[in-house]
């Protein structure tokens, strides 16, 4: 069996002897798409950080793709890729050209990086605009030639912050599609933050992290399962006697809101008809909505993702940190 694609214990990140990681276990298996959720200043930055070998941990021990992160970065580099959010394209240089640009960079002789280029540019579905000059490009193009160029050193990991951000929502998905053909066609792990709860339902695992440690892991289905009911929302012609009947016949609580009454329920697909046999006023209409990503962040952290997509620090600050 292959190393976890990312496997860390009890590691930690001090600064000042502030605590940004204090004791992170982590494992991602090699081959999925990984998210990594957290409010501001959880520490989200920092495990990357050190994860890609441009923060040295202040304790215990990480490795990606089987190698030590402090003892054995050059190991660690020459198999990750990294997109920031930032843009580091050069605007004046055709797709094909950056890409090019930044193989030599690697040292990659053009004999070899030639065929890689074609075949990265063929994944990001950008072949035909090989020779447009990027500064030409929509957000969702150049999003799609970064994701390329991190591919350039065929990683075994590809860390991303915030693939989509900035982007509207068809372009997010046709971003989800690409990071879906970089799993399957390249087995590439994919290793990302993101603030879009309902994209990190794409995600084979996610961690939430919150203040320097993982609070919670798992499938985006076994962390809904764990924390919260379905929500049925039941428009009928008395929601004072929908709330009675609901309290007393079913033992639920419920709360009539602006758009008729909100019953919390394990099971809404069974409640609801019983709820439409049992109860003696009329039913107008009913909705059942499974639990979302955010019920389980809020339930972690207190607060919801929403509010914590502000004023963030990103990785490319990282290089502009005092480490
Ligand atoms: N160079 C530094 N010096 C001192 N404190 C730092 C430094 N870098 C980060 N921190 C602190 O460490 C904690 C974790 O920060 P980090 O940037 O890793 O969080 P994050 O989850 O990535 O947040 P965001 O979503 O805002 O980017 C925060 O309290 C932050 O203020």
């Amino acid at each position: 069996m292959s190393a976890p694609a990312v496997h860390c214990e009890d590691l930690v990140k001090l600064y000042g002897g502030t605590p940004a990681v204090a004791g992170l276990d982590l494992t991602v298996e090699a081959g999925t798409v990984f998210g990594f959720l957290g409010p501001n200043g959880a520490g989200k930055s920092t495990t990357i950080g050190m994860l890609c070998t441009m923060l040295r941990p202040s304790a215990g021990r990480a490795t990606v793709a089987g190698y030590d992160v402090a003892a054995q970065p050059e190991e660690v580099r020459n198999r990750i890729g990294l997109v920031f959010q930032e843009s580091t394209l050069d605007l004046d240089l055709s797709a094909e050209e950056n890409l090019r640009f930044h193989a030599e960079l690697f040292g990659a002789p053009p004999r070899r990086s030639r065929p890689v280029i074609a075949a990265l540019l063929q994944l990001v579905d950008l072949t035909d605009r090989r020779d447009t000059a990027v500064r030409d490009f929509s957000g969702g193009m150049r999003r799609r030639l970064e994701i390329a160029r991190g591919l350039l050193n065929t990683p075994q990991v590809l860390f991303l912050d915030e693939p989509t951000t900035g982007l509207d929502p068809q372009t997010r998905v046709a971003i989800w599609e690409h990071l879906g053909r970089i799993r399957q066609e390249w087995n590439t792990t994919v290793f990302l933050t993101t603030h879009h709860l309902e994209e990190a339902e794409y995600c084979d695992r996610i961690a939430i992290i919150d203040h320097g440690r993982i609070v919670a892991q798992g499938t985006p289905a076994e962390l809904k399962a764990v924390v919260s009911d379905d929500t049925v929302l039941v428009r009928t012609g008395d929601d004072a006697a929908t709330v009675t009947a609901v309290r007393e016949r079913f033992g639920l609580t419920a709360e009539a809101g602006p758009d008729g009454v909100l019953v919390r329920v394990a099971d809404g697909a069974s409640f609801v008809p019983r709820f439409c046999t049992e109860i003696d006023v009329p039913v107008h209409s009913v909705s059942v909505t499974p639990p979302s990503l955010d019920d389980v962040f809020l339930h972690y952290t207190g607060r919801s993702i929403r509010d914590t997509d502000g004023g963030r620090a990103t990785l490319g600050d990282l290089g502009r940190r005092d480490v």
